[in-house]
């Protein structure tokens, strides 16, 4: 057993296609003792196939699934979800309401052939953790939102498993609640020394509760990564869309030039690639700057609490998305600086391109 098999989680090659359509394509990761992992993308991509692979719901076509070095699934064997060791939390909590709150928890105990007193000692400790004591006679039908997915995680955690499983967790619930329970969730995860893998299309969870995000397309992984790297510097310009990362502009790249919505824009140092370039002006590389270089007007302006979320019309064409802690009226003209070491930027074959703007990089029309 090598040091990566060995891991809690370790995936190789895993493929499955329903018909026509391959949900998993070769697919390869591996998550280490501790650590969360998100699998984020758009609906389609595989994410759930992949998260049903592992608990055992569904056996793969191709390649091999290995649980802290036991093989749970390959070409010869698939080993069913009761086997595998693992806790489920569900998007619609999946509790049984015809059982009381400590029922839920004491069927996982059954399972593993414990007696009532160990049970009941483990029913208590897992309510506390997730600040429920008290109520495991209650039945799940009396709890709110909240508290119901509150138990279904005690639920998961009570058997200690060797892999937690979520299946979008957070999206029954609303925005305040999201937040707190993505804390609670991740601190709990943490004191328990767990380690997680969890399904979302919801990059704000992703990036709350995973320390690393694979971004799925077509059944691959598109990219690995954690959350700060990834919206500071997605893989390729797909990936910058998906994640709505900032502006993503067509452009020509002309020896020391960028020519970029009409507008020329010096780069340094001169790169050697001509041609077209797709480039990436992250929201955070932006700012409202009266000596700013760059020229425009507010097209769009939508107060979010901590923020502005704003467009700016340029001159000759393109708009940039930003976002600023206090803004002007819409079609007040300002000026825009940018940080330069925030761009990103592809070739057209979809290689990332090493470029930065100069600290003046809009030369203005006059
Ligand atoms: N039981 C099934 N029978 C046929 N096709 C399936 C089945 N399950 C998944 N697929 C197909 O496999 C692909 C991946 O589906 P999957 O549910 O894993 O995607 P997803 O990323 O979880 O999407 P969503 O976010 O919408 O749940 C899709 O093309 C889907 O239509």
């Amino acid at each position: 057993m090598t040091a990566d098999t060995a891991l809690p989680l370790h995936i190789r090659g895993l493929t499955k296609t329903f018909g026509d359509a391959a949900a998993l394509v070769e697919l390869d990761v591996s998550v280490p003792q501790g650590q969360v992992l998100a699998l984020l993308g758009a609906s389609g991509c595989g994410k759930t196939t992949l998260l049903r692979c592992i608990a055992g719901l569904m056996a793969p076509d191709a390649g091999e699934i290995l649980i802290q070095g036991q093989v749970v699934a390959d070409r010869n064997r698939c080993l069913p979800p009761e086997r595998r060791k693992l806790g489920m939390v569900f998007q619609d909590y999946a509790l049984w309401p015809h059982m009381t709150i400590g029922e839920n928890l004491a069927f996982p105990l059954h399972m593993q052939g414990l007696g009532r007193s160990e049970r009941s000692r483990r029913i208590q400790w897992a309510l506390e953790l997730v600040g429920l004591g008290g109520m495991a006679g209650r039945s799940p039908d009396t709890l709110s939102g909240g508290q119901q997915q509150r138990v279904a995680l005690a639920r998961a955690v009570v058997g200690q498993p060797r892999l937690l499983l979520m299946d979008e967790p957070l999206s029954n619930l609303d925005k305040s609640l999201r937040e707190q329970l993505a804390l609670e969730i991740r601190t709990l995860i943490d004191e328990l020394g767990l380690t997680a893998v969890f399904v979302t299309h919801d990059q704000q969870e992703a990036y709350a509760l995973a320390d690393r995000v694979a971004v799925m397309q077509k059944g691959r992984i598109a990219q690995l990564a954690a959350p700060e790297s990834l919206y500071n510097a997605p893989a390729s310009p797909d990936i910058a869309r998906f994640l709505d990362a900032g502006t993503l502009l067509e452009g020509q790249l002309l020896h020391q030039t960028l020519l970029l919505g009409g507008q020329a824009v010096e780069i340094c140092p001169q790169y050697a690639h001509q041609g077209p370039v797709q480039v990436l002006f992250p929201r955070r590389g932006l700012s409202l700057d009266a000596e700013g270089p760059i020229k425009g007007s507010i097209s769009q302006r939508v107060f979010q609490g901590e923020y502005y979320a704003v467009r700016v019309q340029l001159e000759n064409g393109p708009q940039l998305k930003m976002q600023v802690s206090d803004c002007p009226p819409v079609n007040t003209p300002v000026r825009v600086s940018m940080n330069a070491e925030a761009l990103c930027a592809w070739s057209s074959d979809g290689s990332p391109i090493d470029i930065k703007l100069k600290p003046q990089p809009f030369a203005i029309p006059a």
